[in-house]
């Protein structure tokens, strides 16, 4: 018993209010170190991640934009299990990643559909994979495909759908198995403008819906589409990378196009900008 005192004396000194207000993290990156081996030596690796830190609260969204190269895809992966890395730690709800968290969805910028499958049977597979009975399977993938819109295009083989179409259906498949936690890697960069901007509003329109709100890394290269959908922003310095700046978005919700106009996103605009260009500036000047 005088043990356990011993071992945990901050939990009774703690003041109450100090314990409700502190932040949930679900995500926690420690000095992250990765390192890939240089083309043509074996001996001299490259580091692409170098004390990498960053935390993300429970429910919130959170966006990660870079210098090309930077390591932000790389960062995704470990997160997601599809990576290992080699110092510091990666903690997901303080848990160590250590292989694929099927707690995790993956987004990527291909849409990673099967082209011999319907849009249904692509949201399907990936339930039938987790275990879920068929008739189950049936009526989740209907669900979700009714949720981002494309209840109509069900029966539809991807080459049968636009863009946009085919990674919503991405999305609904995701969405399906209902992880805690999405990465989204560059999802729309593929799209054009207005396709982007639509489906922009539309993960804003499905995440704010979420009776409990999904935690969501989202990789980009674009300032605007970063402060529209976001939380915070962490900028990443040039590789080695690891976060140099986070800004806070702190526009009102539930957001729609018209804030893209307003003087506080033309401000966080010029301020994540220039932080931004730093970074790509002095990239250039090696
Ligand atoms: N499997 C690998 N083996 C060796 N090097 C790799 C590997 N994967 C990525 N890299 C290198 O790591 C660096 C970071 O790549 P990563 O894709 O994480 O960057 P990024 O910030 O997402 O880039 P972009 O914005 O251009 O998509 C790059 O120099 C890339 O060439």
């Amino acid at each position: 018993m005088s043990q356990l005192l011993i071992e945990q004396p901050e939990q009774h000194t703690q003041p109450i209010a100090a314990e409700a207000t502190a932040p949930e993290w679900q995500i926690e990156a420690k000095r992250v170190t990765k390192l890939y081996p240089k083309p043509g030596s074996r001996k001299e690796p490259t580091a692409v991640l170098d004390g990498f830190d960053l935390r993300i609260e429970k429910g919130e969204f959170l966006s990660l934009l870079g210098p090309s190269g930077c390591g932000k895809s790389t960062f995704l992966n470990i997160l997601a299990g599809l990576e290992t890395y080699n110092g510091g730690a990666v903690l997901v709800d303080g848990k160590r990643v250590s292989g694929v968290n099927k707690n995790v969805g993956v987004v990527f910028q291909g849409y990673a559909l099967f082209p011999w499958l319907t849009a249904q049977k692509n949201v399907e597979v990936g339930l039938e994979v987790r275990g879920i009975p068929k008739d189950e399977r049936r009526e989740r993938a209907a669900e979700v495909l009714k949720t981002v819109g494309l209840e109509h295009a069900a029966n539809r083989l991807p080459h049968q759908l636009s863009g946009g179409m085919r990674q919503r259906v991405a999305i609904a498949r995701v969405l399906a198995y209902e992880p805690e936690i999405l990465v989204f890697d560059e999802p729309f960069a593929a799209l054009d403008a207005q396709t982007r901007e639509f489906l922009q509003a539309e993960l804003l329109r499905i995440w704010e819906a979420g009776q409990t709100k999904k935690t969501i890394l989202f990789v980009t290269h674009s300032i605007d589409e970063a402060i529209f959908l976001s939380d915070r922003i962490a900028v990443m310095t040039k590789a080695p990378g690891r976060v140099k700046t986070i800004f806070d978005v702190d526009l009102p919700r539930p957001r729609d196009s018209t804030v893209r106009s307003s003087e506080d996103f033309v401000h966080i605009r010029s301020r994540v900008a220039r932080i931004l260009e730093e970074e790509v500036n002095l990239g250039n000047a090696h």
